[in-house]
């Protein structure tokens, strides 16, 4: 296994150990956080994830940009394009159903879609990040390859804020040349900055 596949495997399984509860206030403080970045809280159309495998939730942010007004948006796995992402509208009527690899996602697709370019923030799920915007991802390259064209035409939106459990951060992950780096992190604990990116 590569360096990446035993750093996946690690945080994977520490993630799963944690309760319940643990994950519980784990979601309240990553909204808590997230609130004190300008790049979150004037987004108006943002999308998020469902969680799965013990990813930090973004559950109470949903609930938070509802409340606010904000349009929010779910991945969905591309029917044709190969291993790239949509964007659809969801509410909390969206229904649901799980996708190949067991997460749910909206059912109707076609309905409210949002070009990936038109999005103004993204939080996107990690299995581990550095603090210089290095993100580790489950592997199939979903994020990277619907984003890349942020990195092809040196875009500053939509911005990208990986979302994680603190101990998920590691000192650094090698980059590869289709990583698209992330604009911050925010975990229950901390945002974290890339010195060159603020
Ligand atoms: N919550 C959430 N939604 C997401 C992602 C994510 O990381 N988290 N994705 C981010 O890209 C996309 C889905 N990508 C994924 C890629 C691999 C696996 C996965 O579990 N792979 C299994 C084995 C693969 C298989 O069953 O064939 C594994 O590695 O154990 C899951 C999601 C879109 N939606
Ligand atoms: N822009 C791209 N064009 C072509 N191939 C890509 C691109 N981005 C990633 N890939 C391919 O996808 C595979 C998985 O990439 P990587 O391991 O970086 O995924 P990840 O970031 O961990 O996963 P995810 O984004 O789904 O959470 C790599 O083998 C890589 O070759």
């Amino acid at each position: 296994m590569d360096a990446r596949n035993v750093l996946r495997k690690k945080m994977r399984t520490a993630r799963r150990a944690l309760s319940p509860l643990q994950q519980k206030s784990a979601a309240r403080n990553l909204l808590k956080q997230l609130k004190k970045a300008p790049q979150f809280r004037t987004a108006k159309h943002l999308a998020l994830y469902l969680g799965n495998d013990g990813e930090i939730d973004p559950n109470e942010v949903a609930q938070w940009c509802w409340k606010q007004g904000k349009i929010i948006y779910l991945p969905v796995l591309h029917p044709l394009a190969h291993n790239r992402l949509w964007f659809v509208r969801y509410t909390p009527r969206t229904p649901l159903t799980k996708n190949c690899y067991g997460i749910a996602e909206p059912k109707s697709p076609y309905r409210s879609i949002r070009p990936a370019k038109a999005l103004d923030t993204v939080l996107l799920p990690l299995v581990a990040f550095d603090t210089q915007g290095g993100r580790l991802g489950m592997g199939g390259g979903y994020y990277d390859r619907t984003f890349s064209f942020i990195r092809q035409f040196n875009l500053s939106k939509p911005r990208l804020i990986g979302l994680a459990h603190d101990f998920q951060k590691v000192e650094k992950l090698p980059v590869a040349s289709w990583d698209v780096p992330l604009t911050l992190v925010v975990t229950d604990a901390a945002i974290y900055a890339p010195k060159n990116r603020l």
